[in-house]
């Protein structure tokens, strides 16, 4: 039988952190190792299990490039800077990384590249089953409605996501760009506003809603003359990304370095 993994977290007074937190406390095949939160942060010292009401012999640190030589794995939900500054590390001590964060520029995205040539990445937008097999119903759609059918992605969010359009959203965006043999760099139209001229067949269209406590709601709209076909997905618990993301890292365990999404972890391929 194998050693549990042993579990960094990354960002662990963050929304995401304390759910990543409670998911690994309660699986079998895992333990908390290191909890990081950023230097100057109030829950320095803390035991890492203390919001959830929990006691978990973890106590929150700040200096991951000492801690993680307590881990297999780190799990990121940080801020691209923040991933970053991780990835370093990670790559330094042989760390795999499990990255949630979304919002990365195209360099952001390099680095992970180039770091997965010595360790095991999984990056992805968004960790639920759901949404990653709505990645291949839009695959599907998007073949069949190929013509004649204006496309336009819609996401909501809680008032305190500070990315637009989600990174779920710009994921859909590539998956029906690439089904529809486009560039989404040069197709997508992100909102609309005064005298926009008539809508251009070619183009996908992005609409970003913030508000309350959405945990994360996606629709993507296939709009023709005569019929509208729309797919959605709705989270209604970050639990469903955490346990993806803890998914993930056991799965990673097993694989060779390179950079992997959700869709290799479900054997979407
Ligand atoms: N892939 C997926 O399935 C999902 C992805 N996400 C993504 O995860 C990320 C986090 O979301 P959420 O938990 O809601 O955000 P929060 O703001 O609640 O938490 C972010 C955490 O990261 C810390 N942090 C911020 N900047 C840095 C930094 N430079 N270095 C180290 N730590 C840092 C914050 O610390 P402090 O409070 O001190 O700033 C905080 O603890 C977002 O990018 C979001 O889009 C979210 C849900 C699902
Ligand atoms: O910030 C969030 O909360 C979420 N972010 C991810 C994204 O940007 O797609 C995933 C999920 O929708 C929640």
């Amino acid at each position: 039988m194998s050693q549990p993994l042993r579990v960094a977290i990354a960002g662990t007074s963050g929304r995401m952190g304390k759910v990543l937190i409670d998911t690994v406390l309660g699986h079998p095949d895992a333990i908390l190792s290191v909890a990081l939160d950023r230097a100057g942060a109030e829950s320095l010292g803390q035991d890492a299990g203390l919001p959830l009401g929990k006691q978990s012999g973890v106590t929150i640190c700040s200096d991951y490039a000492s801690a993680l030589r307590d881990a297999d794995v780190l799990i990121d939900f940080t801020r691209p800077e923040g991933t970053l500054a991780h990835l370093a590390a990670c790559r330094a001590l042989g760390v795999n990384l499990i990255v949630g964060t979304t919002g990365f520029d195209e360099a952001g995205k390099a680095a992970l590249k180039e770091a997965a040539k010595d360790i095991g990445i999984v990056f992805a937008a968004n960790f639920s089953v759901g949404v990653n097999l709505s990645f291949k119903l839009l695959d599907i759609a998007a073949r069949v409605l190929n013509t004649g059918y204006d496309i336009e992605v819609v996401e909501a969010h809680h008032r305190h996501k500070v990315d637009a359009p989600s990174g779920t959203a710009l994921r859909m965006g590539e998956v029906l760009a690439e089904a529809l043999g486009r560039d989404l760099k040069d197709c997508a139209v992100y909102g609309r506003e005064g005298v926009t001229g008539a809508r251009d067949p070619s183009t996908i269209g992005f609409a970003t809603v913030r508000g309350g406590d959405v945990v994360g709601d996606h629709t993507v709209m296939f709009m023709a003359d005569g019929e509208r076909v729309e797919i959605t997905h709705k989270a209604s618990s970050r639990a469903t990304f955490a346990q993806g993301a803890l998914r993930s890292a056991l799965w990673l365990r097993q694989q060779p370095a390179g950079l992997y999404d959700m869709q290799d972890v479900l054997g979407l391929r």
